[in-house]
């Protein structure tokens, strides 16, 4: 499969700045883009937000192929989606094809879930993108503060494990929590009382 070079991938756990970036490449351009956020996402409502307090306003979408309404008759060169694997429908068809209209694609996910098991659709996608396209993104470990790849879920701060459902969006409520853990801490259990620690920047990127 030859890679293609108009994809550019914003990939890792959650905290790792996935949407920051995205924001930051959507506001660096003036003109002829457009913006997707996935509508079971209820967390910031119509907008696409990054913890460090950037925002900007992106069109909900259930399935990819509602793209396509968007496209007509509209002068765009960029798209960007955040959290890609949210998205119902064939993720991969819609984009080799939105990439043979010669679009250039931005695109922020997460590439495992909490258990630590692929997004096969996203898998698929981040060997379409050159390396140098290619930004695998690392948090900090809500334990240890160590560079981490993985997130867990925690329900009455007791790691979930259970196979419950994929998709639980992180919209506030108390029981439900997520976490960024490094290789050490991915199966330890929520440590209460740590103190909390403020992390200012997740600038930890790797190719
Ligand atoms: N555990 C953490 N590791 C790294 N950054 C964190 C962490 N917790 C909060 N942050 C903050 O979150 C910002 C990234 O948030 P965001 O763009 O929403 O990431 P993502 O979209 O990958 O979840 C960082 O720049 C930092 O300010
Ligand atoms: C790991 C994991 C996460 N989610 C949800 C939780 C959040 O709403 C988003 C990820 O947001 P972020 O921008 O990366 O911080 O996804 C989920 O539904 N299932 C999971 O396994």
């Amino acid at each position: 499969m030859k890679a293609n070079s108009n994809l550019y991938l914003y990939y890792g756990p959650m905290f790792s700045g996935k949407s920051k970036k995205l924001i930051e490449v959507y506001n660096s351009l003036k003109e002829k883009k457009i913006i997707f956020k996935p509508k079971i996402d209820t967390r910031g409502k119509n907008f696409v937000i990054s913890r460090d307090g950037g925002k900007v306003e992106a069109i909900p979408l259930k399935n990819i192929k509602e793209v396509y309404k968007y496209l007509e008759n509209i002068d765009i060169e960029d798209i960007f989606f955040d959290e890609m694997f949210m998205l119902e429908g064939d993720i991969n068809i819609v984009i080799d094809d939105l990439l043979l209209k010669n679009y250039r694609l931005h695109i922020a996910s997460l590439e495992k879930n909490y258990l630590g098991n692929d997004f096969l659709e996203i898998k698929k996608l981040i060997k379409k993108s050159p390396e140098y396209n290619r930004h695998h993104l690392f948090a900090r470990c809500h334990i240890c503060n160590m560079p981490s790849a993985w997130t867990v879920r925690l329900i009455n701060n007791h790691l979930d494990n259970d196979k419950s459902p994929e998709i639980i969006v992180d919209d506030q409520e108390d029981q439900i929590i997520y976490e960024s853990r490094c290789d050490e801490h991915r199966f330890t259990e929520k440590i209460l009382n740590q103190e909390v620690k403020i992390y200012e920047d997740s600038e930890i990127f790797y190719k």
